[in-house]
């Protein structure tokens, strides 16, 4: 049982950060809740690998505030419960995977030699393989073998999965979802692939344009809102009934007569206030629910997650 008086795993309020006078991130703020594997998505340049590179202390925040676990990151506290894997893996090419195993022992306090080793095994790499000289899954697998080997309590991976056959990619995903039941870790995960974090995920964090434009549980956020389709109305330019609250509409397509639509349900209903009766309706999947989202013109206001479960504090309003 999580202690409900221990911070969050991680805590961002107001967070910018600029390359050279460009804003990479925007008043960036949530919570993301100890113990949940959230999924980081967003377009390229939304910001995924600066939050990442802050939260692991590797830049700092031109203004406002993060902490990991209550801590710095960065600070000797924060960095012995990270571990990050980055897009580009970086492992000394010329060590062998002895060697670079070795030195993830002798670096860290709480490590597993045993999980790491059965890692690298697993994938037939041999122990005396130079870095340099393995494949690009293959090194993947070993920068895994080092994050999982870390113990550490929140574990950082920016598109882990993106060089892995199918295969490997579902032992990885495998094992971090046995990792996270088994010692209750905190994961943050980015993707491009979203149907393949559907099943991994019970978390999300959308990035656009450097702001968080959706934050919560997926289940909650899956069922705050309705995929609908149906006829679309001749008589309005978007297919919508005329009378339907198009500020809780995330994003409508229409195609010839038939209309698709994500829409925010009306508070405390399953469905969008004013509903179709013609209308085929269900809940979207987190893949829709993205989608939407991400197609919903940028720079304006999408209807934002529900309420915050009072158990549940992660969830933030739509910061577009
Ligand atoms: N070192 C840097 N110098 C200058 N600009 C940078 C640097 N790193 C990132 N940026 C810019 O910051 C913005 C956010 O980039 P970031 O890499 O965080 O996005 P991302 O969401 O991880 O993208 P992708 O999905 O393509 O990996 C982009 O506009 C990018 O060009």
């Amino acid at each position: 049982m999580n202690d409900p008086t221990a911070p969050p795993a991680i805590r961002a309020q107001g967070v910018h950060h600029s390359f050279r006078g460009k804003e990479a991130l925007a008043d960036c703020g949530f919570e993301l809740p100890a113990g949940r594997i959230a999924a980081l998505v967003g377009p390229n340049g939304a910001g995924k690998s600066t939050l990442f590179h802050l939260l692991t202390g590797l830049l700092r925040p031109t203004r406002g505030e993060i902490r990991v676990f209550g801590a710095a990151p960065g600070t000797r506290t924060a960095r012995e419960r990270t571990a990050f894997v980055g897009q580009d893996k970086p492992l000394h090419q010329d060590f062998t995977v002895a060697e670079t195993l070795a030195l993830g022992r002798r670096m860290n306090r709480h490590w597993d030699t045993a999980k790491a080793e059965r890692i690298v095994r697993d994938g037939d790499i041999p122990p005396k393989a130079r870095i340099g000289s393995l494949s690009g899954g293959k090194r993947t697998r070993v920068a895994l073998a080092l994050a999982f080997g870390r113990q550490a309590d929140l574990l950082l991976l920016d598109e882990p999965l993106a060089d892995l056959d199918p295969l490997v990619r579902h032992e990885m995903t495998g094992l971090l979802m046995a990792e996270a039941a088994d010692r209750g870790i905190t994961v943050v995960v980015s993707s491009h692939v979203l149907p393949e974090l559907e099943n991994v995920c019970d978390h999300v964090l959308l990035l656009q344009s450097g702001r968080i434009r959706l934050a919560g549980d997926t289940q909650d956020l899956r069922e705050a809102y309705t995929r609908v389709t149906g006829r679309a109305d001749p008589d309005t330019p978007d297919g919508l009934p005329a009378a339907a609250d198009r500020s809780a509409v995330v994003h409508a397509a229409t195609t010839g007569r038939q209309l698709t639509a994500v829409i925010r349900n009306a508070p405390g209903s399953a469905l969008p206030a004013g509903a179709d009766a013609r209308w085929i309706t269900a809940t979207p999947s987190l893949e829709e629910l993205l989608l939407a989202h991400l197609r919903s013109a940028p720079g304006t206001t999408p209807p934002g997650p529900p309420a915050p479960h009072p158990a549940h504090p992660a969830q933030t309003g739509a910061a577009a």
